[in-house]
């Protein structure tokens, strides 16, 4: 990243609309927000607020919009604010445009469901001339666009480059930490959201919040487990992507992998109660299967799995939990 720098976010949801929003508020850097839905854009330009995402939270004035591919040619840094089973296609979309020196970060919180890979590896095949980078860690769309105080991870493979981009988009009220463990901050990202929903299951089947910590807790060692086996450290785990992250999506009604789950614990089917932006939900039957790959047990998270694709009731999955055989902590 040379001269002047330029940040495109792709993706005007509610992350990428709250990501764009809170980088151009500090206003070091001119941040373009790039949109697929012509109107949306054109309305976003006049009215500076996204209604359906972001209802009532005022957009800077020095924020761009934009339809058009070409935009992300002069940037320097290129925020990927999509879902995760949309990663490799934007990759292909926008891969041409890219500058020469860009890098990319992907912002989704999820694994790649058709390769069974993580968003770096698929990243890295479609786009392999940039390094990409990963932003996880707790912090809801609507928090941060309302400024309210956030703070997330950020990893790349270079210290640096984790150092330079943490610097370059932390502001008043976005902090952001540096890592250069890109498999523990993905995992933890995806996995926290199928916690989540284990989380929502006991909330809904009216488990107990005792239940709900004990979760966590175990949740963690089995993050913990698959992220040192596929390479990255354990203890990333225990920072803001992983323990924070599921700290927020397991205990506020904001998530929807939470509300997903409570749904599911009241018994509503998966596939009404489901829907693309449930990240959970497509990650869950994922990681168990990486959990198989790599040996590592899984159970939690191969429960949600079941539950979800309806091979196991709730009451049978927390018997089944309850009575694995006893372990050192
Ligand atoms: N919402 C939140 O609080 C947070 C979300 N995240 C993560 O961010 C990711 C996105 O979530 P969120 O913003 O809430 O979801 P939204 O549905 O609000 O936004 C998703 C956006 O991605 C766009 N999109 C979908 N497919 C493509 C594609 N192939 N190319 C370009 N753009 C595409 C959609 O555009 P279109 O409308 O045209 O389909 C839409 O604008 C998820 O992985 C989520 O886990 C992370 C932290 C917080
Ligand atoms: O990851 C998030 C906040 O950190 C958003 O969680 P949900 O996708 O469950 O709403």
């Amino acid at each position: 990243m040379k001269g002047q720098e330029r940040v495109v976010v792709i993706g005007a949801g509610a992350f990428g609309t709250a990501l764009a929003a809170v980088i151009s508020l500090e206003g070091r850097y001119p941040v373009t927000l790039i949109g697929r839905d012509p109107e949306l854009m054109s309305d976003l330009r006049e009215d500076r607020v996204h209604d359906a995402a972001l209802p009532g939270v005022p957009l800077p004035d020095a924020l761009e919009f934009s339809v058009e591919p070409d935009a992300i040619s002069e940037a320097s840094l290129v925020l990927f604010a999509m879902p995760s089973q949309a990663q490799a296609d934007a990759a292909r979309h926008y891969g041409p445009y890219l500058a020469r020196d860009a890098v990319v970060v992907i912002c989704a919180k999820g694994i790649d469901k058709s390769s069974g890979k993580l968003l770096t590896e698929v990243l890295e095949a479609e786009l392999p001339h940039h390094p990409i980078a990963v932003l996880s860690g707790p912090g809801f769309a609507a928090d941060i666009a309302r400024g309210l105080p956030t703070a997330m991870v950020i990893a790349a493979e270079d210290k640096a480059l984790s150092e330079r981009l943490a610097n370059m988009l932390s502001g008043r009220t976005f902090r952001l930490y540096a890592s250069t463990d890109r498999i523990g901050v993905q995992l933890g990202g995806a996995l926290k959201n199928v916690l989540a929903i284990a989380c929502g299951i006991i909330e809904g089947a009216g488990l107990g919040d005792s239940a709900r910590a004990a979760l966590i807790s175990r949740g963690l060692a089995e993050m913990s487990r698959l992220v040192q086996a596929m390479g990255g450290r354990a203890d990333t785990v225990r920072g803001l992507s992983g323990l924070g992250d599921l700290v927020l999506t397991g205990t506020s009604h904001q998530s929807r992998n939470l509300r997903f789950g409570i749904a599911l614990g009241k018994g509503e089917p998966a596939e009404t109660a489901g829907g693309p932006l449930v990240e959970g939900f497509h990650a869950a039957s994922v990681a168990a299967r990486l959990g198989e790959k790599f040996s590592v047990e899984l159970p939690v998270t191969e429960a949600v799995a079941a539950i979800i694709d309806g091979k196991l009731d709730i009451m049978s999955a927390m018997e089944q939990l309850m009575t694995r055989p006893i372990k050192t902590e």
